[in-house]
């Protein structure tokens, strides 16, 4: 028996002015699956990201978390409901160490979930919670450091650390990889990689490219012209001919 999604989008659409950015998409999430979303420049890929964490607020449709319709929820309320976004985060506080900024967020969402339940919030806890969150993401040797002297790559280490410090049950990373060094996208990947470990996470990732999309995705999600053309597993995706020529740009030889 298939499990009930986590996550669904139904028939959602979002139009500025004549243009419709998101044209129907409906589109189921499973646990601990790893989904891909790609298409070319303008396909609506980001905006569609922008409709399920609430940053856009839909023209018609629904998004449901968990069978709950959060189609009109705020950003913050879906947060708390568990929908996590990366690379958005601007609460980083430069000043202070790479440990003191994954131990506040870890604060916040135990004060915010465990008030009534002092064990579970206990300082002890909470210090194990982020030491725990810290070797994830593999920053545990920079800890120390303020993160106005992190390097980029282990910047966006941290900003995911503040991610999974907030327990989302939907993580979501748009190009995770762009504007990163050669020498930085592998220690990213592996943590998205690592990220697939727990399984009851369900990590969306929008990425333009193929090397990466390949080495993570369960499966793979084409927009085109805001509405879903492909959905599948990744090798039939990537070599049915209509996606890669039209949709990826590439020659059929490249896959
Ligand atoms: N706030 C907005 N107002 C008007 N048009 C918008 C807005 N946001 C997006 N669009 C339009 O919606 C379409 C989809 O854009 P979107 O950024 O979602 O595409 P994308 O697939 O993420 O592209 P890229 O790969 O280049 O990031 C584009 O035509 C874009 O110009």
């Amino acid at each position: 028996m298939t499990e009930h999604p986590v996550l669904e989008t139904t028939d959602l659409t979002i139009r500025f002015g004549g243009h419709v950015a998101v044209d129907s998409v409906s589109c189921a999430f499973q646990r601990g699956t790893l989904t891909a979303i790609v298409g070319p420049n303008g396909a609506g890929k980001t905006t569609y990201f922008n409709l399920i964490s609430g940053q856009l607020r839909a023209s018609a449709g629904r998004v449901t978390l968990n069978g709950e319709d959060i189609t009109r929820l705020s950003v913050p309320e879906r947060t708390e409901r568990g929908i996590g976004r990366a690379f958005q985060l601007t609460n980083l506080f430069p000043n202070l160490t790479v440990r003191e900024n994954v131990r506040l967020v870890v604060q916040a969402v135990s004060g915010r979930r465990y008030d009534l339940f002092s064990r579970a919030g206990s300082h002890v806890e909470l210090i194990e919670r982020a030491e725990h969150v810290l070797a994830e993401v593999k920053l545990l040797d920079s800890a120390d450091r303020t993160v106005a002297a992190l390097p980029h790559g282990d910047q966006r280490k941290l900003e995911v650390a503040l991610l999974i410090a907030l327990k989302p049950q939907v993580l979501m990373f748009d190009e995770p990889t762009a504007g990163m060094s050669v020498d930085e996208v592998p220690a990213i990947l592996d943590l998205i990689q690592g990220l697939k470990a727990d399984h009851d996470r369900t990590i969306l990732l929008v990425e333009h490219k193929m090397d990466v999309i390949r080495s993570l995705a369960d499966r793979i999600v084409v927009l085109h012209n805001g509405a879903l053309v492909a959905d599948g597993d990744p090798q039939a995706v990537i070599a049915s001919p209509i996606v890669q020529e039209a949709y990826l740009g590439m020659e059929p030889a490249d896959a």
